[in-house]
């Protein structure tokens, strides 16, 4: 229900699995406050406070739906709460609660409530159950006819919140995002395509705390500028969830062009998937990532086959983790769609992968005969050379690269 109009104070925010990490708990809340701050940039005054229990957003006057709207997106939020703060008096209290709750009846409808305390002041002149009967009973008469208490299932519960330095009363909980803040889990090089899975797996890996930079490999001029546009919109969604991120892109072509010419065409696909992989380690290594993250799915695709993996991470001892693995491609695209990817990913401008699929790539790739076949090429220089020619670009929320008057139709003639 909406409270038109009401000027909360703050934006009260609960902590979620944070609250378990014992004493690295100022390390994650600090981190969770500094997101938070990151994720309010250009709303004026508000002022960001992570104690140990509880994040407060002092909203000093800024629209508290503009704010929520942002705190969906901060990793490590189990809930929050719009609340108006009073001092530490019952008159003062119920006068809030009434205005709170006034936007949320309906004329001529009776609506069921309840009041909840807890009190952190022990000293406080109420005890928990006086304040709830002594609230409650203000309530009643406040919005006499309107109001009918319900214990066990009321639509509206009226929290209230008896702390040393005040008495916060809201009504309601809004869920977060879950998850971990940010930055808590190092930073990762996520393989980011313009296809739907990547963003996916890049959502879920920053969701678990992640620090992501994208790495994109394109193949110009068989690939087009607006498939390079594509992956790094996505990332300007994926930015919404973490920050600002670093997007780096390294030019494939050579490589692609050489494999083609020189090995066959059973092991393409295997061997474009090792140069990936080896630049995509050099890059973490070089940039001090802690791991490699893709968007495979296990049995999706030829190249996502146990077999195929052992084959192609045989280049490495980087972990590459997988955070869609174990996903349908239905889950996959449902959470495409609910974090707002899934329309960018389906546009058709072709990835450089695409571009050179063989029409049956081994879904069993001999991992002896990759080797052997690979030796025949100057792996070395091709991937000193892919690496030379790196662009990084830093992209912020929402930032927009695809050209919007390039007909999309045109890209499939
Ligand atoms: N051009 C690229 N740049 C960066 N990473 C890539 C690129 N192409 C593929 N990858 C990585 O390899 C993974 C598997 O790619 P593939 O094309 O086989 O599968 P996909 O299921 O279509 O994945 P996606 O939907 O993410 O494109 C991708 O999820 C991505 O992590």
């Amino acid at each position: 229900m909406k409270e038109k109009n009401l000027k909360y104070d703050e934006i009260m925010v609960r902590y979620g699995e944070l609250s378990t990490k014992g004493r690295n708990k100022k390390t994650f809340t600090d981190r969770l406050g500094e997101n938070v701050r990151q994720s309010l940039r250009g709303i004026d005054d508000v002022k960001v406070h992570a104690r140990p229990d509880r994040l407060h957003v002092v909203l000093n006057g800024a629209d508290s739906d503009v704010v929520m709207d942002r705190l969906h997106n901060v990793f490590g939020i189990q809930s929050f709460s719009p609340v108006l703060r009073t001092e530490k008096d019952f008159d003062q209290a119920a006068e809030a609660a009434i205005k709170m709750l006034a936007p949320q009846l309906e004329a001529g409808k009776i609506t069921t409530f309840k009041v909840e305390t807890k009190r952190q002041d022990h000293k406080f002149a109420l005890d928990t159950f006086q304040m709830n009967r002594q609230m409650g009973g203000a309530l009643l008469k406040a919005f006499d006819g309107q109001l009918k208490v319900d214990v066990h299932n009321p639509a509206i519960t009226v929290l209230v919140d008896v702390r040393l330095n005040g008495i916060y009363l809201t009504s309601q909980v809004i869920p977060g995002p879950g998850g971990m803040p940010v930055g808590t889990a190092g930073k990762g090089m996520m393989m980011l395509s313009g296809g739907i899975d990547s963003p996916v797996a890049a959502y879920l890996a920053m969701k678990r705390g992640v620090s992501l930079e994208m790495v994109h490999f394109y193949s110009p001029p068989y690939t087009s500028e607006q498939a390079l546009a594509k992956s790094k919109e996505l990332t300007g969604v994926l930015a919404k969830y973490s920050g600002h991120i670093r997007f780096i892109q390294v030019p494939f072509t050579e490589i692609q062009e050489t494999i083609k010419e020189k090995l066959p065409e059973g092991y393409l696909m295997t061997v474009q998937r090792r140069f990936m992989l080896r630049l995509a380690a050099a890059i973490a290594q070089k940039r001090h990532g802690l791991a490699v993250f893709n968007g495979e799915a296990l049995g999706q695709v030829a190249s996502q086959t146990m077999n195929s993996m052992v084959a192609i991470n045989d280049v490495t001892s980087f972990p590459v983790l997988r955070p869609v693995l174990s996903f349908d491609k239905t889950e996959i695209i449902k959470i495409a769609e609910e974090i707002g990817t899934y329309d960018l990913s389906i546009l058709p401008y072709e990835d450089c992968c695409t571009v050179f699929t063989p029409p049956s790539p081994k879904t069993k790739p001999n991992l002896e005969k990759t080797r052997y076949y690979e030796q025949l090429l100057d792996i070395d220089g091709l991937v000193q050379r892919a690496l030379a020619g790196i662009e990084i670009t830093d992209i912020h929320a929402g930032q927009e690269f695809l050209n919007q008057n390039q007909d999309v139709f045109a890209e499939l003639l």
